[in-house]
């Protein structure tokens, strides 16, 4: 039986993809083979050493320590754009309300509750409803800041709302650039993007280089009335430069999923509780997708969608005996383990060898099972860091 730990809530639909014959899954696995987790932080939360695998049902791994990970020879998977669709339709639902005075006007109306008069009510509406009036997303421009899966939605949506789009993107993708309408303008650089819009939107992931990409300095370019959208991530923004800009009226308003405390109750600012990727739809297809991939890795040792390991993939043949193995990326090592299974007849039917970085991960699939004695010699080979008999 395989051994699945789950952390926060996985859709079921997802979990269900885990047959019962094979597959013990729960809050409370012991000595899990993998993981699969949403927005838990495991930073400081020890894994087992039995873990060979995490799955993130989602796209950011900022709250899984990749970099130790992957010296252990852990493969951390994400859900590249499962959950898309759903932020995009929030950000552009953050827009409207930027742009209107939908939250300002809703809590105006729900100050009436005294009145009893529909006639009286509706003479002190019209009259009022000057302070709540807003202006069109239509002809403004939109900037984007990384145009991987949301951001290229967003941009596709904010073109058909008639927005002007610019993007920037210094690492694009070739899939990426093949979603993106060839009416986004490119931009140079982050500063003159900012200079520009009249909103902007982020959708970088949080690294170290992206770390208070929206600062005073950045803010400072700023047209006054710009509104900034956060859906990526806190790290992203500084938010207290954010309330600074707000403060002395060269920030029109600051929409984010990621509430903190200098930010709550300010009237300039909306803060929803990190739910971009809260839609039945999204939490479905991240836990499927998850699932999926931990499935294949922990069954054929397949590796699909890793943020730290090679896309390895190896259709199963006629080998009676399947191995995968990791080794630090140093010349020698793939020839000393080939070495080991001649040294004892082992016959290699097929092998695909990848590396990315500093590791390299392996399928071999041999004629029969070799001995425990050879599979200690296999681990045994310097710079492997792990291996498995699947
Ligand atoms: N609010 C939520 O619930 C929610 C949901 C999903 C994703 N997110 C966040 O949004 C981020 C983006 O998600 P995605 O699915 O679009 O990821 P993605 O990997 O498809 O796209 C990220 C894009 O950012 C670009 N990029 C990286 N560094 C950059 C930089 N310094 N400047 C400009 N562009 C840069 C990449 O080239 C890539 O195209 C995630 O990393 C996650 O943190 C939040
Ligand atoms: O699981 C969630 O609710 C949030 C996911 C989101 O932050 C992501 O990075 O995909």
């Amino acid at each position: 039986m395989y051994q699945i730990r789950t952390y926060n809530k996985i859709s079921d639909k997802g979990l269900s993809r885990f047959s019962k014959d094979q597959y013990n899954v729960g809050e409370d696995v012991g000595q899990p083979d993998a993981v699969i987790l949403r927005s838990q932080k495991l930073h400081n939360e020890p894994l087992p050493e039995s873990v060979l695998g995490v799955a993130r049902a989602g796209a950011g791994v900022n709250n899984v320590p990749v970099e130790e990970y992957t010296k252990k020879g852990i493969v951390v998977f994400n859900t590249p754009g499962a959950n898309a669709n759903a932020v995009k339709e929030l950000v552009l639902a953050g827009m409207l309300l930027g742009s209107r005075g939908i939250l300002q006007g809703k809590d105006y109306v729900n100050t009436l509750g005294d009145m009893t008069d529909a006639g009286e009510m509706s003479k002190l509406l019209e009259a009022e409803k000057k302070r709540f009036a807003g202006s069109e997303l239509a002809g403004k421009k939109l900037g984007i800041i990384g145009l991987g899966a949301i951001g290229s939605m967003v941009a596709n949506a904010a073109l058909a709302l008639d927005m002007e789009v610019l993007g920037f993107d210094p690492a694009l993708s070739v899939e990426a650039a093949w979603r993106l309408s060839s009416n986004v303008r490119r931009m140079e650089s982050v500063q003159a993007l900012l200079s520009q819009v009249d909103y902007v939107s982020l959708h970088v992931p949080a690294i170290e280089a992206t770390r208070n990409l929206i600062n005073a300095e950045t803010l400072s370019v700023m047209k006054p009335n710009a509104v900034i959208l956060n859906f990526a991530r806190e790290a992203i923004v500084d938010a207290s430069a954010v309330v600074e800009a707000l403060n002395a009226g060269k920030l029109g308003q600051y929409i984010c999923d990621f509430p903190e405390p200098c930010l709550i109750g300010h009237d300039k600012v909306v803060a929803l509780p990190h739910i971009g990727a809260s839609t039945a739809e999204a939490e479905e297809n991240c836990a499927v997708m998850a699932a999926n991939q931990l499935m294949d890795f922990l069954e054929n040792g397949n590796i699909v969608n890793s943020v730290n390991f090679p896309h390895t993939v190896m259709a199963r043949g006629e080998g009676g005996c399947r191995i995968t193995f990791t080794n630090e990326n140093v010349s020698g090592v793939l020839g000393n383990v080939l070495s080991v299974f001649a040294a004892n007849n082992v016959n290699v039917i097929d092998m695909v060898n990848k590396s990315r970085n500093d590791v390299a991960y392996n399928i071999l699939d041999l004629a029969e099972k070799p001995s425990e004695d050879v599979i200690a010699a296999l681990k045994a080979v310097e710079h492997v860091i792990s291996l498995r008999v699947i």
